[in-house]
């Protein structure tokens, strides 16, 4: 036997209160009810107070309350971050007069953090990035010759040297075609620098978003701290790296540049030059950095709205067939219209503030060719080149306006990628914050031990035990209190109850998925092997039935025969399948959510159930789409290959395939347990009325 289990501390135990209605209190976590005086209730008058300022069309999408998590037992909040205004069904709205995104040190901090991926154990990122250093380095001596190029022409043409002009002539279309070339060979590592950073990224993020519980509780019950993560691993990587990579094309060698032409500059046009640009630079990059913080604020919102839209249309997409039976079509196309409305706010706001940081960049340029002549102008009119011919001092002006120029370039190139640099600040916030949520979660979950199993608590039998076991909803409500049962091999057990008063939440706790505020449950030792829980939306993987029948353990797949395939589709009645599909080696392009009705997807989770065997078998509403007559052939199937199920059901007539039941009264936690009176399984099907028609002995739920 495994036990998980959430104890509080002794510490935190002597804290709790018990109160009258079996509610806990405890100084240092454990409420499973708000406190009086909690964020809670500035939240909810903030996003009144947010309300009220919005525009109409904009006020239905915000919620008149928010959940907000009270109870210890679900650990703190992700990350300190500003609850945002959320609707799927709209899209997002930021709070006014708050600015949380920008380039201070958290920006850095977790910028540093995504290098570190991306360059961890020398991986393929770092080699192109080296590589691009190196290529830079070429093109950029290919750039500094071409650069002189006129001078030379100036002198020859001057002179009138016909034989030097052609060789001249000849050398620099070569080096031109050089030129075209490294430029290219930067293009190439570029895109394959963004496009392995991505890959090394995403895969990163797969790695800890997708682990066990982990992903589950980021994405039900932390929406309000990380709004769709999907859209942040699937889109912000992309357009950070595309980012990215134009700073790193553009910016890869400039320290190296700088250097090289300020030494240049200072000997042709002496201290003046240099200290020109210099001053000039400073004064466009604070001015630019004062400008891009708004920017970064509102690229983090602008994604957020685009998070929305998206998601939307997703689920518009899945719900395509009841939102054309209730003929909602017209209301689907207002909220997207609305949520289209809210994208486009956004994107307008970041239009906006990117307008002065253009004017800036634009102005920089042009400030910077005349600035080159200001540097030309000192020394010649200071008549440091008086003694030169005139053929030379043209030589001279060329040579100083390309290098001061140069110069110029390099700085107005930093000030020009401040646009990439803010986009970079705004993914980077996101991916950040996510990568923030996902730790803290991870701690959290490990603080609590709601994972298993612990090698102390093994135990021999097979029973699932819940000993005084409480816990709430994530908005701190009061589900289960004190709920001690032994789930036993060989007996079947209803959980019965009217709608929310906590019957899945119960296999929720069993299945690890929300913690306990307090007790214990104790589970088979081979748990992953012996409980199985199927859901009344099973999952159906894309790929193909072998596949299917094996999930989650795709690897096994090529072990299964062909016969045992068609017997565990016959034990289903699902028999049909095989010959549809004929080839149970072939991965359907159509979505298998599309090719079975709800009750044949229902039976393809029994399948699987058949082929894997458990001890238990935890079934919430899992043949609630089937037909009567396949219904009970699923509970007699169940019987014969010796599955003890867990039913979670409204369908009184199914208590005759259980010994006992568990019925949650709704009020305070209450629950009470019996024994039902009635035939333990049914041999035929004739015996079997209605679902709905109760039987004398049966019990109503
Ligand atoms: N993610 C969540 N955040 C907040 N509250 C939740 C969440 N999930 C469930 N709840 C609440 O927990 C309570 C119990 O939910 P549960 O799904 O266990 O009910 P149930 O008895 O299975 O209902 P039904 O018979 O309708 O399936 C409900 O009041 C529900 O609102």
């Amino acid at each position: 036997m495994t036990m998980y289990r959430l104890v509080p501390t002794e510490d935190e135990a002597r804290d709790e209160d018990r109160t009258e209605t079996g509610s806990i209190h405890s100084q240092n976590g454990y409420h499973p009810h708000p406190q009086p005086s909690t964020p809670r209730t500035r939240i909810q008058s903030f996003m009144l107070s947010l309300k009220n300022r919005l525009p109409s069309f904009l006020r239905s999408s915000i919620p008149s309350s928010t959940s907000f998590n009270s109870s210890a037992s679900w650990g703190s909040r992700t990350t300190a971050v500003p609850r945002h205004v959320t609707n799927p069904g709209a899209g997002f709205v930021k709070p006014k007069d708050k600015r949380e995104y920008k380039l201070d040190s958290l920006f850095f901090k977790r910028f540093i953090r995504i290098l570190e991926v991306l360059f961890a154990n020398r991986s393929m990122v770092f080699w192109l990035y080296i590589s691009m250093i190196l290529f830079c380095c070429l093109n950029e001596g290919i750039v500094y010759y071409v650069g002189l190029i006129p001078s030379r022409y100036y002198k020859v043409l001057v002179d009138k040297e016909k034989s030097a002009f052609f060789q001249l002539l000849g050398t620099s279309l070569f080096t031109v075609f050089l030129a075209g070339f490294g430029k290219s060979g930067i293009f190439l590592l570029g895109s394959l620098l963004a496009m392995e950073g991505r890959k090394t990224l995403t895969l990163y993020f797969h790695r800890i978003y997708l682990r066990p519980k982990l992903f589950y509780r980021i994405t039900m019950m932390h929406e309000e701290d990380v709004d769709n993560p999907d859209q942040r691993i699937t889109q912000d990587i992309d357009k950070l790296m595309e980012s990215l990579k134009r700073m790193v094309e553009e910016l890869i060698i400039i320290p190296l540049l700088i250097i090289f032409y300020t030494y240049q500059c200072w000997l042709l046009a002496g201290y003046t030059g240099p200290l020109f640009i210099y001053g000039y630079f400073i004064i466009s990059a604070i001015t630019s950095r004062i400008l891009i913080n708004p920017i970064v604020d509102a690229i983090f919102y602008k994604e957020s709205a685009e998070g929305y839209f998206r998601f939307l249309h997703v689920r518009f997409r899945q719900c395509a067939e009841s939102i054309t039976f209730s003929r909602g079509e017209a209301e689907a196309k207002n909220s997207a219209d609305e949520s289209l409305e809210v994208l486009m706010v956004n994107q307008l706001n970041v239009i906006y503030k990117e307008l002065p940081l253009q004017f800036l960049q634009q102005s920089v340029s042009y400030f910077g060719s005349i600035l080159s002549y200001v540097i030309i102008a000192i020394p010649i009119f200071m008549g440091d080149y008086d003694h030169l011919p005139p053929s030379d001092i043209t030589v001279v002006i060329s040579k100083i306006s390309f290098v001061s120029m140069y110069l110029t370039y390099q700085f107005s190139k930093i000030i020009k990628c401040g646009t990439d640099f803010s986009d970079v600040a705004g993914y980077t916030s996101r991916l950040g914050q996510l990568m923030e949520a996902l730790d803290n979660l991870n701690t959290e979950m490990e603080n609590i031990a709601i994972d298993f199993p612990h090698e102390e608590s093994v135990s021999s039998d097979s029973t699932i035990r819940f000993e005084d076991v409480s816990f709430n909803t994530p908005s701190g409500e009061l589900i289960v209190s004190d709920f001690t049962y032994t789930f036993e091999v060989g007996t079947n057990t209803m959980i019965v109850g009217s709608n929310g008063t906590g019957k899945t939440s119960i296999l929720r706790v069993m299945g690890g998925l929300w913690p306990m505020s307090r007790g214990q449950v104790i589970l088979p030792q081979q748990y992953r092997k012996d409980l199985i829980f199927l859901p009344q939306t099973p999952y159906l993987t894309y790929g193909t039935l072998r596949e299917q029948l094996v999930y989650p353990h795709k690897d096994t797949a090529a072990t299964v025969s062909d016969a045992e395939i068609i017997r565990v589709l016959k034990l289903a009645r699902l028999e049909h399948i095989a010959e549809m599909v004929q080839d149970f080696d072939f991965t359907y392009t159509l979505d298998w959510t599309k090719m079975l009705s709800p009750g044949e997807q229902q039976k393809m989770a029994f399948a699987r159930l058949f082929y894997a065997r458990p001890v238990f078998a935890v079934l919430d509403e899992a043949t609630s789409s089937m037909d009567n007559d396949s219904e009970i052939e699923m509970f007699n199937q169940c019987r014969l290959l010796n599955i003890t199920c867990i039913t979670v059901c409204h369908n009184v007539g199914l208590a005759r395939f259980h010994q006992r039941q568990i019925r949650l009264n709704g009020t305070d936690g209450g629950w009470s347990t019996s024994e039902i009176s009635g035939p333990s399984n049914v041999e035929s099907h004739d015996d079997y009325d209605d679902g709905g028609q109760e039987e004398e002995d049966a019990p109503t739920f």
